[in-house]
């Protein structure tokens, strides 16, 4: 065998490698039993389409995979339905940050969108600090069970509703106690993120971070809005900068205007293969943008936007992308801190997190294959081995 083939991360090693998350939807990742016990707990269990975990999660990623941004976010009714008292925020977020840690992910950026958690009667402050603390006590679990995890929260805006400017207040009143950014998400065909110009201009003002969903279920000209108009700090999706990116017959690759100054700007692209699947933005892992986009050296991360929905784990991304590109550790570790250095937190925690965490569990997983050729050596008689 040589290095590079024992270079190609296991399952296992996947699971243990160091890795960052920067789109992740809170509404989106909840595990199948804490819907049922919620549902029960609030008389919403006749409204959901299951009551058997698996079942339910079947359901969830098959209404999901239809092929339409639209018909996906309808799943989420159930999920915020039962997301709407301060101990369900609180046990969703800490079962969150336990999951991500379980898996191995070890700084996170999670969103959701506080105005869809008012329906009975809690205020944007506390639906905020109800899941602040959820991932606090995430975090404490995570880390009596040996794993290690940092969560910092992204506040969304609904891009069909007309709070961003309030939600943005929110994020900027909470940005030192947890929340890390702000975010717009929700059906992007016919409300473009230039209706909230108000709270992208006020963040700026307050130099604050902001990442926009865009160039998911619309093209271009929603990347161009959100990046020259917005002023988008990274792109929700992203995917289709493609668009602006033209491979010639005898492989020859041309940028257009939009594709470079994404590239020349370092412009974070958070890519959710999965996710684009199932709304219809690829046909398939080895089509799917990412392969291109990382050969180009655009700062590219992986993503799994909403774990529920998509069936996915940081992992199940990594193993389809090992699948479809042959990537090793050294791939898994480049878009891995792509992620951190795209992160919202100060620069000087982000080059620690680099440094001290993800660099050496990298080079930790590496040299495994040095001690595995030397297991199977001292496996074989002399005679065979000399
Ligand atoms: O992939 C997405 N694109 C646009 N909006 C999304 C996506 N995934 C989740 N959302 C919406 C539905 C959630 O209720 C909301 C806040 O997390 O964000
Ligand atoms: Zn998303």
């Amino acid at each position: 065998m040589t290095s590079q083939t024992l270079n190609t991360p296991t399952a296992e090693q996947i699971r243990r490698a160091p890795k960052v998350l920067l789109h992740d939807h809170l509404d989106g990742g909840l595990r199948p039993g804490t819907i049922i016990d919620l549902a029960r707990a609030t008389g919403y269990e006749a409204s959901l389409p299951e009551t058997e975990p698996d079942k339910l999660g079947l359901w969830f990623r098959e209404a999901a995979d239809s092929g339409s941004l639209e018909r996906y976010l309808e799943t989420f009714a159930h999920t915020c339905a039962v997301m709407q008292t301060r101990e369900a925020l609180f046990r969703v977020a800490a079962e969150c940050a336990e999951d991500l840690a379980e898996d191995g992910v070890v700084y996170a950026e999670v969103r959701y969108a506080p105005e869809q958690h008012l329906e009975a009667g809690l205020t944007l402050e506390e639906v905020v600090e109800a899941v602040n603390e959820g991932f606090r006590e995430g975090e404490r679990i995570a880390r009596a069970n040996g794993r290690r995890i940092r969560v910092g929260a992204l506040l969304t805006a609904m891009r069909h509703a007309a709070r961003a400017l309030e939600i943005a207040e929110l994020a900027n009143r909470y940005r030192d106690t947890g929340v890390v950014g702000f975010d717009i998400a929700g059906a992007e065909a016919g409300f473009p993120p230039t209706r909230h110009l108000d709270a992208f201009e006020y963040l700026k003002r307050e130099n604050n971070h902001f990442t926009i969903h865009a160039g998911e279920a619309f093209g271009l000209p929603s990347i161009w809005q959100a990046l020259q108009w917005c002023g988008a700090d990274r792109l929700g999706h992203g995917v289709r900068i493609i668009d602006d990116i033209t491979v010639t017959e005898d492989g020859e690759i041309r940028l257009g205007r939009l594709a470079s100054y994404v590239r020349d700007k370092r412009i974070p692209l958070e890519l959710c293969p999965t996710s684009n699947l199932q709304t219809g933005a690829a046909d398939s892992y080895p089509e799917h943008p990412i392969g291109l986009l990382r050969r180009l050296h655009f700062r590219a991360t992986v993503n799994t936007d909403n774990r529920l929905m998509s069936g996915t784990s940081m992992s199940v991304e990594f193993e389809h992308l090992i699948d479809a590109f042959g990537y090793t550790l050294d791939d898994m570790q480049w878009f891995t801190v792509n992620g951190m250095k795209s992160a919202f937190i100060p620069f000087d925690e982000r080059l620690a997190m680099i440094n001290d965490v993800i660099k050496p569990g990298y080079a930790e997983l590496k040299s495994e294959w040095l001690f595995r050729q030397t297991a199977a050596t001292s496996e074989t008689s002399p005679e065979e081995s000399w």
